[in-house]
């Protein structure tokens, strides 16, 4: 069996309780369908065909008749209950499990896919699944169970015109053969056109200001068209394959074999013993009865193939390495060690190279630097998205790798660059669900980073609600929040990523001030454009291209002369960081 098929399975087997209740039902359903034809030739054969039309027993023939229907029909009603019940419970688990893995990835992984296509795996893709359980398990075993009730009555019949008919079954299994290796391309093709789909979406949506600022609608629609209409022409090759494949052989097999029973009814017919009408109708009853199972059976490998490809996706990303959650958790101090620090994104193009330093509790660490020069890299490294790949960094002595991540990063107080706010109450956004941190802590945090005279004026102040990415905040405020969100926990370490960046110069100086204050006691390392707010860090490193160019307190840099004292000079003067010379973004 397929691995991904049995891997899926798998999962049917945690409710294997309904499973078997459901093939019970099947069961019983099926049989009582394959029972009425029988019924039916025994009234045309011993009472129509002679004239014996004895109430009593043609009375009892119809009551069993009309109650086999209803068995049948309640049975198919309760198994299909059963089948939805399990395909239900095994995609809401996928998804969980989807969800839970795509948020223990590693950084890395994100900058290998997009988005969108893992959204397309957490939600079409586990959806295409279901109907592994829905449609083609259930209609599986019970066309199987129906086409053997339907054999082993032929057989009971009449064993000569059984076999004519199973002659059918070889035939179909190589259309279904040929079938799985023409589909399971064009289906691979069509999931991951879909996945596209999405992943396009996704970015226009995210996107959408800079596409309206740009005025690119019309390209990014063609360019979304395109994809679109791929996806169109693979899924018309798919349904061309089906449409060729599957109906019409098999459409046409039946008719050989009808042909084939009723030339045996005719030959037979002038012989001593021949067939009986109420056998030739219950065979061309049963026939019929066959076809459509085996059409619908073949029609649900197109469906299968689409589960199976599905799964092979989700499986995949549930197989990726996730991010390691060994170590021993210890309570920091807040002292940072970093030795010979090098690092490449991509293996090939080195960012980082040689970087040391060390930040105890009490002390600052400035980062400054053109962009591109490896600062938020630095950072990366510190919290652990990216593991080392050449020198050490030790909290309080210890490598990162022993201590955990987790452990550490609890332990930190990030501002990122880029903050980002989810939808909710501006208390939910500071808390983040860390308990142990009350109203009055919100407060405190608050007034730190300036942003409590802000709040106060909201109507429903710390319950506001955010919208999501705090679209309903400016830049600067949402800056503050999440200045606000790392001190909340009050942390050992506090990394600060351009935490100033988006501020006005007041804020930004009451701010600098807060920070001379959260400082007490940390270890404190702020990425810093404007040199203006690192002036009294304890050691200021300048970078270049990944290196450290120059490192000291700021007046012995600016003793020195060197690059740092111009570009302080520049910016003193007004003069922006990127005019100075080293072109914006140039790899390190
Ligand atoms: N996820 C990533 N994948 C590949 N390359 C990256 C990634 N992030 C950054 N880089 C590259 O690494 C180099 C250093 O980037 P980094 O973000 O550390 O610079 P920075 O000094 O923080 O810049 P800025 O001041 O603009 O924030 C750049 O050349 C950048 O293109």
């Amino acid at each position: 069996m397929n691995p991904t098929v049995q891997r899926l399975l798998t999962y049917a087997m945690a409710h294997r309780g309904w499973l078997l209740r459901g093939l019970g039902w099947l069961l019983l359903a099926t049989m009582a369908e394959v029972a009425g034809p029988l019924l039916i030739k025994i009234f045309i054969d011993d009472h129509l065909a002679v004239r014996n039309m004895v109430p009593g027993a043609v009375l009892a023939l119809a009551a069993g008749y009309l109650g086999l229907q209803l068995l049948s029909a309640l049975g198919f009603y309760r198994q299909s209950l059963l089948f939805n019940r399990i395909a239900q419970s095994v995609v809401q688990r996928l998804r969980e499990q989807v969800f839970s893995t795509a948020i223990r990835l590693p950084a890395s992984y994100f900058d290998r896919h997009r988005s969108g296509a893992l959204i397309s795996r957490i939600t079409n893709d586990t959806e295409a699944i279901m109907s592994l359980y829905v449609q083609v398990i259930g209609q599986l075993v019970q066309k199987c169970v129906l086409l053997l009730g339907i054999l082993c009555s032929m057989a009971l019949l009449d064993l000569h015109l059984m076999l004519v008919c199973a002659m059918l079954l070889p035939a179909v299994l190589a259309v279904m053969w040929l079938y799985q290796r023409l589909s399971v391309p064009v289906v691979r093709t069509t999931r991951s056109l879909l996945s596209e789909i999405n992943s396009r979406l996704n970015e226009s949506l995210q996107g959408m200001a800079v596409i309206q600022a740009m005025v690119q609608e019309r390209r990014f629609a063609e360019e979304f068209s395109a994809v679109n209409g791929e996806h169109w022409a693979t899924r018309i090759r798919g349904l061309k394959i089906n449409g060729l494949l599957l109906r019409p052989l098999i459409d046409l097999f039946y008719m050989l074999v009808l042909i084939g029973l009723l030339a045996i009814y005719a030959r037979e017919s002038g012989q001593s013993s021949p067939i009986q009408v109420g056998v030739l109708y219950a065979f061309i009853s049963y026939l019929g009865r066959m076809i459509e199972p085996i059409i619908e059976m073949t029609n649900q490998l197109g469906q299968l193939q689409q589960s199976m490809v599905a799964g092979e996706r989700v499986f995949s990303l549930l197989d990726e390495p996730r991010e390691s959650t060994l170590g021993s958790p210890l309570a920091l101090e807040g002292r940072i060690s970093c030795r010979d620090l090098g690092f490449s994104y991509d293996g090939v193009h080195p960012v980082l190279e040689g970087v040391s330093f060390a930040v105890r509790p009490g002390q600052m660490l400035a980062l400054v630097g053109h962009t591109g020069s490896g600062k938020s890299t630095i950072i990366s490294l510190l919290m652990g998205f990216y593991p080392l790949a050449q020198g050490q960094l030790c909290f309080d002595g210890h490598p990162i790798a022993q201590l955990g991540l987790a452990s550490v990063r609890r332990q930190i107080g990030l501002v990122q660059q880029d903050p980002f706010i989810f939808a909710g109450s501006l208390a939910d956004n500071l808390r983040l669900g860390r308990s142990g941190i009350d109203d009055a802590r919100l407060w405190q945090v608050l007034e730190e980073v300036q942003l409590a005279a802000f709040v106060r004026a909201l109507p429903a102040g710390l319950e506001s609600a955010l919208d999501e990415g705090g679209r309903n905040l400016s830049a600067g405020q949402r800056q503050l929040l999440s200045f606000a969100r790392a001190l909340a926990c009050d942390p050992k370490i506090l990394i600060l990523d351009e935490a100033t960046a988006s501020v006005d110069s007041q804020t930004e100086a009451a701010l600098t001030a807060a920070l001379a204050c959260a400082r007490r006691g940390r270890a404190t390392i702020a990425v810093a454009h404007r040199l203006s707010t690192i002036v009294d860090a304890d050691e200021i490193l300048l970078l270049s291209r990944g290196r450290v160019q120059e490192r000291g307190r700021h007046e012995a840099l600016m003793a020195q002369g060197g690059h740092y004292a111009r570009l302080f000079e520049m910016q003193s003067q007004g003069a922006w960081l990127e005019q100075s010379g080293e072109p914006a973004g140039q790899r390190a």
